[in-house]
């Protein structure tokens, strides 16, 4: 492989470069003239494509259009602007070069000192569910070219592509030129955006173009085995939305990022209270991962990224969000202290009343109604979420492991279709166990393995979770949920390898448990619950949670 070499004895020294000729092209016009009107103060010739220079030209100053430079019309509807020689060599001359810069006279070029362009809004046009040809048309092609190639030529140029850099672009007008630091600064956050641009348009191909998305139409798993099912680079692309006070601890620097165009914790309307922690967010993020497992109206409560109670409410319950709260408060109210609190449904009055006096860190919520929201606002420390419109949980998640990135497919719950479950001990559940059974499989999802959760009419009483063997988990279950165990029914996240997990189950009264199977001592297992006489479901799916 060979590429460009450059003696770097031939470099003239530039530092700072006084702007004489500008380009701009520019989709989001905030800010345009108000940048327009410091250049013609300043005697900057400015070039400009059809849109944009009328908004210049509209605002009272001359501005020469890119036809004019190129002698080529604005043609296919835009697609073919600014890729022009004329126009690429005037941006991408590096007149430290002698020869470049005679090269330019002979062709009758001349330089740019300023490019400003921020791009076709691809991530806002494919939010606001435009039909693909619309999409397509979105994507700059003109516009990313031009920002790399200033961005390339830093030494010479300097490259805006966000109104947010206009001032310090107009503060170079006064100084004398911008200096090579801001160049390469703003050259830097070109390249940045532009990556992230074309990250998103990948992202946009993967998810409704191929293989993946044909599996998202007819709702079937992506075959695991198949390396054409997951993209041959995978990029990811987040925005800065702020910086933390720190991060897990005090010590550790943090910031928030979101992803362009999704709709999760990370876009949540804060309606009150202090702001996010690190923790925080972790906690609301598995707080709604919990509580939008039910279609019921359900509300987890976690701490630590543990469900410390998950309830949904009962089906003749006056204030049903309410009752989800209440119930799924009683599970574990010491640990509910300080807790993050997720609803799959509007915060009602009645759920506001209990919650104001229990020390709770966050609320998180499709909505508030107005009652609610003055009730809790009343609370100083309280963080209140609003969830954005179509929130949705992601499809895919990533991990972070040294060196790299582990993929997966969420663990889209599947479990609430119990026909499919096969009863290996004990008599068929009855309608209202095979409920609980059911919310207990549901809710056992969101507690971290080795899981055991102990339900009761719909409510979780007694959760054992993040143990290294399932025995624990089944006494730290049983141990919470106290005189509760008894009569309530368990749900196990994945097979019991030995029966004395289940035993401490069995002996605290458990009378029906949910599980996957599949252990090669399967059989001990299911023979100890025939013993005792407690039904027995397999699953045939596991919900491993690390
Ligand atoms: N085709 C080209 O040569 C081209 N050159 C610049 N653009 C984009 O056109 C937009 C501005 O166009 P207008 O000034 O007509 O509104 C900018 O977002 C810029 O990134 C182009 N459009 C897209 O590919």
């Amino acid at each position: 492989m060979s590429g460009h070499a450059i003696d770097p004895s031939l470099y003239r020294d530039r530092d700072a470069v006084v702007i004489r000729r500008a380009l701009l092209s520019v989709s989001d016009k905030t800010g345009l003239v108000e940048l327009a009107t410091a250049l013609a103060a300043s005697g900057v010739e400015m070039v400009s494509t059809g849109s944009t220079a009328q908004t210049i030209r509209d605002a009272g100053f001359a501005v020469t259009d890119v036809s004019a430079v190129t002698g080529f019309p604005e043609s296919l509807d835009g697609r073919v602007k600014t890729l022009h020689p004329a126009i690429h060599a005037g941006v991408l001359a590096d007149l430290r070069l002698e020869s470049h810069e005679d090269q330019l006279r002979d062709l009758g070029i001349a330089a740019f000192e300023l490019v400003v362009v921020n791009l076709y809004p691809f991530v806002e046009t494919v939010a606001s569910g435009a039909e693909t040809p619309t999409v397509i048309e979105n994507i700059d092609i003109g516009g990313p070219a031009l920002v790399r190639a200033a961005a390339k030529n830093h030494a010479n140029v300097a490259i805006a592509v966000s109104p947010a850099s206009y001032p310090q672009i107009v503060k170079a007008l006064t100084l004398g030129g911008t200096t090579l630091a801001q160049r390469q600064r703003l050259a830097g956050e070109a390249f940045a955006h532009t990556a992230s641009y074309d990250t998103a348009v990948a992202a946009y191909f993967a998810e409704n173009v191929g293989v993946r998305a044909e599996h998202e139409a007819a709702r079937e798993p992506v075959l695991h085995d198949d390396a054409a099912d997951f993209e041959a680079e995978l990029t990811v692309t987040a925005e800065l939305q702020h910086t933390l006070r720190y991060g897990e601890n005090s010590h550790q620097r943090a910031a928030i990022y979101a992803q362009p165009g999704s709709r999760g914790i990370a876009q949540a309307e804060q309606l009150h209270g202090k702001e996010m922690s690190y923790n925080n967010y972790v906690d609301a993020d598995a707080a709604v991962r919990a509580a939008y497992d039910f279609e019921d109206p359900a509300v987890a409560i976690i701490k630590h990224a543990n469900p410390c109670g998950i309830a949904v409410g009962g089906p003749l319950a006056p204030d049903p969000i309410a009752d989800a709260h209440a119930r799924a408060h009683a599970c574990d109210p010491v640990s509910a202290y300080g807790g993050v609190i997720a609803a799959n449904r509007p915060v009602t009055r009645a759920m506001a009343e209990t919650v104001k006096d229990i020390f709770t860190e966050v609320v998180v919520a499709p909505a508030f109604d107005d009652d609610a929201l003055e009730i809790l606002r009343t609370k100083k420390n309280i963080r209140l979420l609003r969830l954005p419109e179509g929130f949705a949980l992601a499809d895919r998640e990533v991990k972070q492991i040294s060196g790299g990135l582990l993929l997966q497919d969420s663990d889209r719950f599947t479990g609430f279709d119990s026909s499919r479950w096969q009863l290996v001990a004990g008599e068929e559940a009855d309608d209202e166990t095979r409920a609980d059974l059911e919310f207990a499989w549901a809710a056992c999802r969101s507690v971290k393995s080795n899981a055991i959760l102990l339900a009761h009419e719909g409510a979780s009483v007694g959760v054992g979770m993040g143990q290294v063997n399932r025995v624990d988990s089944c006494h730290l279950a049983v141990d919470r949920a106290g005189e509760r165990a008894a009569g309530s029914v368990a749900a196990s996240d994945a097979f019991f390898p030995f029966a004395d997990g289940l035993e401490v189950l069995l002996e605290a009264g458990v009378r029906a448990v949910v599980q996957p199977g599949g252990s090669i001592r399967d059989e001990g297992v299911v023979a100890a619950a025939q013993a005792a006489g407690v039904t027995m479901y397999f699953t045939g799916e596991r919900h491993f949670f690390h």
